[in-house]
């Protein structure tokens, strides 16, 4: 039976789940060094925010087949290292949105009025109602950084209040925020117009000190700075200068550059501040839906099923995996095929896409033509989760292309390779649902379904060739399954395909080349 980890603190109906499938060791309190120790033993890894999956983890994770984050953001995992490594990652991208955009707007209402400051201060015996008036939401703006999905339900409660709203995101569309009641603006200009500003962007280069010294001062001193998406977004010590000298009302913290928040400025300050401990995920409903919804993805995989929610593949819903799974075997066949007769080195794969195929999503078969193409080279190390990232850097360059006038078969996959060596060509088809037949290799036409042990030969189609090998092969105890000749013309040039029961003994392939008429000989393992 797999086993697999849970190494933060999840809802019970996940473990349940994994239990259905796995042997499940639930252990939230692991120290960094206890997870090095203990990761060599697993198969499936379950975490939250609270575990770091660094490459160190990866590299001692000697049978992990799939890391599931119990909730969106994925930066506490080492991504790169486990594509490398052929490790899937998923993950649950909406199940906990409302809860993320729901603590948000608590922590909007609550700095608006005090709330949290209030509160201690009546707990501690004071009744001072003149300390805490606040200021109301209506008919403010808030500019929202970052419209997905969290960012789009803070803008329809947003609407709901009465606000007037903002946004910026260079990836979605004006029409898309038009739904929303927002106005698509850059960032400087909602920085200016804002009164309330609330980020829900990932953390990347691109949005490490989003804000920061020169970002606050074009900021109204009036505005209250919402974090509730990733520590880091903000210079922690320019919002703690900025609050602290009352150059912006107030800010609303949930997560922080370093978690657990230890030594901070930012605890010394007074109700301009709220901090919560990385709270925008933590209701029962939220837990409830990641729980499940990564369980399932972990017990999938480890049942040999697809995930609907992978981070380092492309996201294949079960239905359309049902439908292209026999495509995807042919694919990486005829990668596999085409990789071992160009040898070596390869630095461009063309894709063709034809007939029906032509109008279906082509990553999964590119993904399934590179493992196939890469397989011969890199063996088990390579698989759906790392192939594209090996091909790259390898400096494999992929192109694809779309043929729907193509009539021969329902669906078919033509791959041209090239290399130092040339460009070699196999297409393939599938004869009724599932059976994959080669169809043509260097545009030579056939029909052979592939099998282990196959000896190919490029030659003249003259009398008496293929008596020739056939003897040749008897002559040393090689049985033949099946044999087919394709040719463009009598008497020209002619490609073989011969089925073997056994593997050609080493040594043979070099005397099958010396026979008059012969060019050149492979020997294929399909
Ligand atoms: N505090 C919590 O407990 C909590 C809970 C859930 C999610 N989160 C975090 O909230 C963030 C948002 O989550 P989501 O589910 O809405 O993600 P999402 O992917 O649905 O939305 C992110 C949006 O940010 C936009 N974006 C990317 N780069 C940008 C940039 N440079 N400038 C402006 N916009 C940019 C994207 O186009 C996208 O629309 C993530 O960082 C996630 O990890 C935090
Ligand atoms: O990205 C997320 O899903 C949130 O930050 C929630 O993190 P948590 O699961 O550790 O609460």
């Amino acid at each position: 039976m797999p086993k697999v980890l849970v190494s933060d603190a999840i809802d019970q109906v996940g473990v349940d789940i994994l239990s259905q499938v796995a042997q499940v060791s639930y252990e939230p309190e692991l120290s960094p060094a206890q997870l090095l120790e203990k990761i060599p033993e697993y198969d499936g890894l379950m975490i939250r925010s609270g575990t770091k999956v660094t490459a160190e983890v990866i590299q001692a994770a000697g049978r992990l087949r799939i890391i599931g984050r119990a909730g969106v953001g994925v930066d506490n995992v080492d991504i790169q290292a486990a594509t490398r490594k052929g490790i899937l990652v998923v993950n649950s991208p909406e199940g906990n949105t409302i809860a993320a955009a729901e603590h948000a707007i608590a922590l909007m209402m609550a700095l608006s009025r005090h709330i949290s400051e209030a509160n201690v201060s009546l707990k501690a015996g004071k009744w001072k109602r003149s300390q805490f008036i606040g200021v109301e939401v209506y008919k403010k703006t808030i500019g929202i950084v970052g419209l997905g999905r969290i960012g789009s339900h803070v803008a329809r409660v947003a609407r709901a209040l009465g606000m007037q709203i903002v946004a910026y995101d260079p990836y979605i569309s004006a029409e898309r925020a038009q739904q929303l009641g927002a106005r698509l603006v850059d960032l400087e200009q909602l920085f200016h117009e804002a009164d309330y500003i609330t980020l829900h962007v990932p953390r990347t280069p691109e949005t490490t000190h989003l804000i920061n010294e020169r970002t606050l001062g074009l900021m109204k001193p009036s505005v209250r700075i919402i974090n509730c998406a990733r520590g880091g977004l903000i210079d922690e010590q320019a919002i703690y200068s900025a609050l602290k000298e009352g150059r912006i009302a107030g800010a609303a913290l949930d997560v922080f550059e370093n978690e657990p928040l230890g030594e901070s400025d930012l605890r010394s300050l007074g109700r301009e501040v709220i901090l919560t401990p990385h709270l925008g995920a933590s209701t029962e409903e939220a837990q409830t839906n990641v729980a499940i919804d990564v369980a399932e993805q972990i017990r999938d995989v480890l049942l040999g099923l697809p995930a609907r929610s992978a981070v380092n593949i492309p996201g294949l819903r079960p239905e359309v995996m049902q439908e292209l799974k026999a495509y995807l075997e042919l694919a990486e066949t005829l990668g596999n095929l085409v990789g071992q007769l160009a040898g070596g080195r390869i630095d461009a794969l063309d894709i063709r896409l034809q007939g029906l195929l032509a109008a279906k999503d082509a990553q999964p078969i590119v993904v399934a033509a590179l493992k196939g193409l890469l397989t011969p080279a890199l063996r088990e190390r390579v698989n759906f989760v790392n192939a594209l990232l090996e091909a790259r850097e390898r400096g494999v360059r992929v192109t694809e292309t779309r043929d729907s006038s193509f009539a021969d078969y329902a669906g078919s996959i033509h791959l041209l390779a090239r290399g130092p060596e040339g460009e070699r060509s196999v297409t393939g088809a599938l004869l009724g649902e599932n059976e994959v037949r080669i169809t043509s290799i260097d545009d030579f036409p056939i029909s052979v379904a592939p099998s282990r042990f196959m000896l190919i030969t490029l030659h003249r189609d003259m009398p008496g060739i293929i008596g020739k090998v056939g003897s040749f092969l008897g002559s040393h105890n090689v049985n033949i399954a099946g044999m087919q000749v394709g040719r463009k013309m009598v008497r020209g040039n002619a490609v073989m395909m011969v089925s073997l029961d056994d593997p050609l003994p080493e040594g043979l392939l070099g005397e099958i080349e010396s026979v008059p008429g012969i060019r050149k000989a492979y020997t294929v393992n399909l």
